[in-house]
């Protein structure tokens, strides 16, 4: 091969079809007239490539062999989809040959899986190219709106993020909470703290910690990580708030005043907001320690500004706690419930109600059947872009901490000194449409929570599927062939049933169904690429399949 860049016997780095990682492999042919290579992986599979497929080595992060153990795609659970197992003459099959997918029944494919168990493995260890320039961070992972910040945005959402919760605090605070009054008119510095607000959000983090550490409930293991290791998680988040429950209601029958919450809002929100910053610090320190198949994709620039925010440690436990899974599921999603009830306690105060209002009622109800769903199916939030790619930093260690408690609870907070009568058709409307977007968002994340865990479930047979390059199938039936998230048009319905009850008079009980849906469209913009780069032509094939991402025929 004498004109040709690589040489025969040459190991280069081959990339995998319909992924961003490469492989060491070995040059064995250039084809001049087809202008493809021949090259080998350790584990046998002979592959063509295009030469914009493969790189030198030395444009490749080292890393320690013993430790990386993931597998080639190959080599993965459903072994039969890679280029090697589908054909025996594995040597001719393109790159592009392998990642075009065809429609199959789910069932078939299980069986030529189960078929192939007992082939011996080889391991291979993908590495990820260097990407030293900031200006080339992929948007590869989730987490939330803000991953598309590349290290100067950072320090702008680092910024603007705690401000805005303290500004939404102090406008809802206000009489006429209208965008006209906006920015409310800061109070002394001294109005922000207050120690015994700390002392309580570290006492409530405690009894979470300790309820979360009980050896009380189901081990679930996590998806399988780069390394092949899955993590297990003490799954008891309805336990943890059934006795949450037990406890405020013992608390306020023993005469403690839970409308605190109310008059000290703002001092609250800092003495979180302070926790989720000294979190973040730690999370930042321990993530420079931690081993290369311990990290996230994303969250690894160089820029201490940018990796602090985003995240740099996929997973950081202390022992067995998980952090990331903790705070996610725990004090904040449970003190959203404890705040709506603080809530819906002050304005009865406020307004002399012997009982809340309707409108109270209702946000209060919803929203704790979101959480109470959330920590019922705890287990299915390990197969979500957070738990599964994300890094754990401050935007993660905040949004949890802070924005979930302090800015969801919005609507209840504003209810108390912001009455709003509702007629009872527009109260039975509201009810059908939360019922509805129940419905469709937990039977649709159940349906891929329950393919991911198990595909071939004999309960989801009748569904169609596509395979992937990757091993992994598509569901291309059932709710995930209505739109690319059914599981987003279900909790967008959901977000509407609960400004609903606020009425119109003000955009504030409006902040969450406006972010939200920015939240949403971006995140299913990067899962869309996401997809694109881990299942290349067969995720294109869902799309022309399913043509819709969250509205039928709209969006
Ligand atoms: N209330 C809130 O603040 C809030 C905020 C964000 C999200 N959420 C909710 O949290 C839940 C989780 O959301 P998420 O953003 O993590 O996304 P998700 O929709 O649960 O997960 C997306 C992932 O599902 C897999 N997938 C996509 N299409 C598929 C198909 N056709 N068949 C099989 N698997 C498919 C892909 O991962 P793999 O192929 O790698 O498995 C994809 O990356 C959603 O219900 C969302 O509404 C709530
Ligand atoms: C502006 C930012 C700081 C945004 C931060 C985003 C996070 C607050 C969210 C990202 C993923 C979200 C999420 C839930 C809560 C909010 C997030 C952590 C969730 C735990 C709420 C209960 C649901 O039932 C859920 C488990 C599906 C959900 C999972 C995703």
């Amino acid at each position: 091969m004498p004109s040709v860049k690589y040489q025969r016997g040459e190991m280069v780095m081959g990339r995998w079809p319909g992924s961003s990682l490469y492989y060491e492999v070995k040059v064995l042919r250039y084809d001049a007239s087809s202008q493809l290579y021949t090259v080998i992986y350790k584990d046998g599979t002979e592959l063509e490539l295009k030469e914009q497929d493969i790189k030198n080595a030395a444009g490749f992060q080292t890393r320690s062999r013993s430790r990386s153990r993931s597998r080639s795609p190959g080599r993965r659970r459903s072994r039969s989809r890679s280029p090697a197992r589908t054909t025996r003459r594995s040597s001719s099959r393109t790159a592009a040959a392998v990642a075009t997918a065809a429609i199959t029944e789910s069932a078939p494919t299980s069986r030529r899986d189960a078929k192939l168990k007992d082939t011996p493995e080889v391991r291979l260890s993908p590495l990820v190219m260097k990407c030293g320039k900031l200006n080339i961070i992929k948007l590869t992972t989730s987490a939330s709106l803000l991953c598309f910040v590349l290290p100067p945005g950072a320090y702008f959402w680092l910024l603007f993020l705690p401000a805005w919760v303290l500004f939404l605090v102090l406008q809802v605070n206000l009489e006429d909470p209208s965008l006209a009054n906006f920015p409310p008119l800061l109070p002394p510095f001294e109005a922000f703290w207050d120690a015994q607000a700390l002392g309580f959000v570290i006492l409530w983090v405690l009894f979470q910690v300790l309820l979360y550490i009980l050896p009380v409930g189901k081990l679930s293991e996590g998806m399988p990580l780069r390394s092949g290791e899955r993590l297990k998680y003490r799954t008891n988040g309805f336990f943890a708030i059934a006795v949450s429950a037990v406890a405020v209601v013992a608390a306020v029958h023993q005469g403690v005043d839970l409308t605190y919450i109310h008059s000290h809002f703002l001092q609250l929100a800092t003495a979180s907001l302070l926790i989720s910053v000294l979190l973040s610090i730690y999370l930042y320190v321990r993530s420079r320690y931690a081993a290369p198949e311990q990290l996230a994709l994303g969250g690894n620039s160089g820029n201490v500004v940018y990796d602090f925010f985003k995240g740099h440690e996929l997973n950081p436990r202390i022992k067995d706690f998980d952090l990331k899974f903790f705070c996610e599921m725990r004090p904040g999603l449970i003190g959203w419930c404890l705040i709506n009830f603080a809530m819906a306690l002050a304005e009865m105060k406020e307004q002399s109600l012997n009982a809340p209002s309707y409108s109270m009622i209702l946000v209060n109800l919803f929203q704790l059947l979101y959480v109470l769903d959330g920590l019922w199916n705890e287990e299915a939030i390990l197969t979500t872009m957070d738990l599964m790619h994300d890094g754990f930093g401050f935007m993660l260690a905040f949004g949890d901490l802070v924005w979930v408690p302090f800015t969801y609870t919005l609507q209840a907070y504003y209810l108390v000194s912001h009455p709003n009568l509702l007629s009872l058709p527009a109260l039975a409307a509201i009810v059908t449409l939360k019922l509805v977007g129940f419905y469709i968002f937990r039977k649709s994340n159940s349906e891929k929570n329950a393919f991911r865990r198990n595909p071939s479930d004999p309960k989801l047979s009748h569904l169609k599927t596509i395979p992937t390059a990757t091993g992994k199938s598509l569901l291309v039936s059932g709710w995930w062939g209505v739109v690319r998230h059914p599981n987003y048009l279900g909790d967008l319905m959901m977000a509407l049933a609960w400004s609903l009850p606020c009425g119109f008079s003000h955009l504030l009980p409006w902040h969450y169904m406006i972010y939200f849906i920015i939240l949403l469209v971006h995140r299913d913009s990067r899962d869309m690429s996401e997809c694109r780069r881990k299942y290349g032509s067969a995720w294109d094939e869902y799309c022309r399949t399913v043509r819709y991402r969250i509205i039928p025929r709209v969006y």
